[in-house]
């Protein structure tokens, strides 16, 4: 569904010039659910840019959906579809002829552009909004709505850039709900954005993470989280000395006050072990606990750095 290779974008400005996105090579199988991560000015919105022919590539390829985007860039947007993260439903027609209105312009007849209205208004659970202007919508409902739009013309493979950002849990979780709906539904490839970890880790089959333009990882959260993080041990101790003394009968332990952190590949079959040895040592242990890494430990282990962190450096 992509394959992009060498894919970069350069923005050249008065005085400098930014390397947005710098050799991107990208493989997106029929089918899969993609969770595109990376902090702030990472390259996320310029690759899908691209990606989606709103924005031309100084240098590299991609073919979209079976389109080459530079020399058919009106075939990849006549088989994809596009969910930004500004609404795209104007505030003045009501929900369902906003659909139809959409609908008649990717060339369906008026009955047709009706019936995959009603079809989409039902998947997206919209019906009994239909009658109503977006602007009376809450963030979830029109977050729904762009969903809809972006399906009209029936695309196999949408983008959807940050869908659940700005919307209070509740309406993140029902946006989820909708989205794996209609791919069950449709069996649509879906590549999106976001800045929450939890929802890539639980959601998306793979994940692929950007920084400073270039791609760091990809593969399953599972994957990933075991290849690169491995599981968290936390011991307090006593004493500051204790703590000193049981990083030191351990590899790559870090100590904080009485606190000890390490990082193990297995941590329920490594921690009595440990404990073993920090007895035999004469460091007596407050409390012990055992934590799965998260994609944010792996994005510490790869750049030293948080993805929660929102002041990171571009
Ligand atoms: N039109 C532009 N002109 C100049 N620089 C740009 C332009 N668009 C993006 N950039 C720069 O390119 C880099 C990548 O930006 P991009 O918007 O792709 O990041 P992002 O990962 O989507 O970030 P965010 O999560 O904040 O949306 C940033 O340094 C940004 O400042």
């Amino acid at each position: 569904m992509i394959h992009a290779r060498g894919l970069t974008r350069v923005f050249k400005l008065k005085k400098e010039s930014v390397e947005a996105v710098r050799g991107i090579d990208l493989d997106v199988e029929a089918g899969q659910l993609v969770a595109f991560l990376g902090p702030n000015g990472a390259g996320k919105s310029t690759t899908l840019r691209m990606l989606t022919t709103l924005l031309p590539p100084t240098s590299g390829t991609a073919i979209v959906a079976g389109r080459d985007i530079a020399r058919d860039p009106a075939g990849v947007r006549a088989r994809i579809g596009y969910v930004g993260q500004k609404n795209s439903a104007g505030e003045n027609f009501r929900a369902r002829d906003e659909l139809v209105t959409q609908g008649r312009c990717y060339g369906l007849t008026p009955a047709e552009a009706g019936r995959r209205a009603d079809e989409l208004l039902d998947l997206l659970d919209l019906r009994p909004l239909a009658q109503r202007k977006p602007g009376t919508l809450s963030g979830g409902q029109r977050r729904r709505l762009d969903i809809a739009l972006g399906l009209v013309h029936r695309p196999g493979l949408l983008f959807l850039d940050e869908p659940s950002t700005g919307l209070d849990p509740k309406s993140r979780a029902d946006v989820w709900s909708h989205i794996l709906r209609l791919r069950e539904a449709y069996g649509t490839t879906l590549f999106l954005t976001t800045h929450y970890l939890e929802e890539a880790d639980s959601m998306a089959e793979r994940v692929v993470i950007i920084d400073n333009g270039e791609i760091i990882a990809d593969g399953t959260a599972e994957r990933l989280k075991n290849d690169l993080a491995g599981d968290r041990i936390t011991i307090t101790t006593a004493t500051e000395q204790e703590a000193v003394t049981a990083a030191q009968l351990t590899d790559e332990a870090e100590v904080q006050g009485t606190t000890v952190r390490l990082r193990v590949a297995n941590a329920a079959a490594a921690l009595p072990e440990y404990l073993r040895t920090l007895e035999a040592a004469g460091v007596k242990v407050v409390t012990a606990e055992t934590a799965r890494p998260t994609l944010d430990d792996v994005f510490l282990t790869l750049t030293g750095r948080s993805l929660t962190d929102d002041d990171l450096p571009a």
